[in-house]
C-alpha cells in the first residue's frame, strides 16, 4: 500500500468463445459501475485488417512477425463509444468484414503479435486503473495472460447453437448452420494455438449463458463486482 492508501482501479477480466456475449456483457457492466472498456479482440482484428491492406501473407508468421509492429493502434475505452483506430484512421467497421474475421485467427496466433498486443493491453489498464475506477476487459487470455491478478475473473460460454444463433442475428439472412461452422474453426483454431490458447482456469468463475438474456448476465457480474474485495495502491 503507498502512503495515502489511495483506491486502485478495478480489473474486470472476462474470457470465452465467439459469441459468448463477452462485448456486451463487459460494455454493459462498465457502463453500469462506470468503467472504462477494453475490446482486445478488436485490438487483434485491428492489427489483422493492417497485415490484409499491407499485403503481408497472414499465413506466413514470420512475415506477420516482421511487420507487428509498424500499425499504430489506438483503442478508445469508453464504453458508451468504443473506438479502435489504425494509424489514425477509424477502422471500427473495416475489421468486422469476413477477410479479417477468416484470418485473425492466423495472425493472433503469432507469438510476435501477442507480445506487442499484450503489452500495449497492460499499459491501458495501468492507465484506466490510476485514472479511473477501473476497467472491464474481455478477451481469450485475459484471465490466463494479460490480468491474470484481475479482482473478477469470468469465463463466460453458451452453447454453440445459442452463439450462432446470435452471430447470424446480427446479420439479416445469414446462415446459422454456415455461421455455426465458422465459430466452431475459429474457436478450434483459438483454443488449440500454442500461444496464449483460450482456456478457462479454475479461478475463473465460468457463467454459462444460455438462455440467460443479456441483462441477467449483467446483473449477475456486476454483483461479482460488488461483492470483490476493494483494492488500495
Ligand atoms: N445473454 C445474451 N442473450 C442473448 N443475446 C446475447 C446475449 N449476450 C450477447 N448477446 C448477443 O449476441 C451477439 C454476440 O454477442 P457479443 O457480445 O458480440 O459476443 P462476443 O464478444 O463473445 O463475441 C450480440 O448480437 C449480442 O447482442
Ligand atoms: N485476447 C484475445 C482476443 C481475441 N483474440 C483473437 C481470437 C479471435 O478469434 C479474434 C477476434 O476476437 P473477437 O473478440 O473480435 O471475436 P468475436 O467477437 O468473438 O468474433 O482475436 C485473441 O487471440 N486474444
Amino acid at each position: 500500500m503507498s502512503e495515502q492508501g489511495r483506491a486502485e482501479g478495478i480489473v474486470i477480466a472476462i474470457d470465452g468463445p465467439s459469441g459468448s456475449g463477452k462485448s456486451s456483457t463487459a460494455k454493459g457492466v462498465a457502463r453500469v459501475r462506470e468503467l472504462r472498456y477494453l475490446d482486445t479482440g478488436a485490438m487483434y482484428r485491428a492489427m489483422t485488417w493492417w497485415m490484409i491492406e499491407h499485403q503481408v501473407d497472414v499465413d506466413d508468421a514470420a512475415a506477420v512477425a516482421d511487420a507487428a509492429s509498424r500499425p499504430v493502434i489506438t483503442m478508445g475505452t469508453d464504453p458508451n463509444a468504443p473506438t479502435v483506430q489504425v494509424d489514425g484512421s477509424d477502422v471500427a467497421r473495416a475489421i468486422r468484414g469476413q477477410a479479417v474475421t477468416e484470418n485473425v485467427s492466423a495472425v493472433s496466433a503469432v507469438p510476435a503479435v501477442r507480445s506487442l498486443l499484450v503489452r500495449q493491453q497492460r499499459d491501458i489498464i495501468a492507465s484506466a486503473c490510476a485514472e479511473t475506477a477501473g476497467i472491464v476487459v474481455e478477451g481469450r487470455d485475459i484471465t490466463t495472460v494479460v490480468a491474470p491478478d484481475a479482482a473478477v475473473k469470468v469465463y463466460l460460454t453458451a452453447s454453440a447453437e445459442a452463439r450462432a444463433q446470435r452471430r447470424s442475428s446480427e446479420v439479416s439472412a445469414t446462415d446459422v448452420a454456415a455461421t455455426q461452422a465458422d465459430l466452431a474453426r475459429r474457436d478450434l483454431l483459438d483454443s488449440s494455438r500454442a500461444a496464449s490458447p483460450l482456456t478457462q482456469t479454475p479461478d475463473a468463475m465460468e457463467l454459462d449463458s444460455t438462455g440467460l438474456g443479456l441483462k441477467e448476465v449483467v446483473a449477475l457480474v456486476v454483483k461479482l463486482v460488488d461483492d470483490a474485495p476493494a483494492r488500495v495502491a
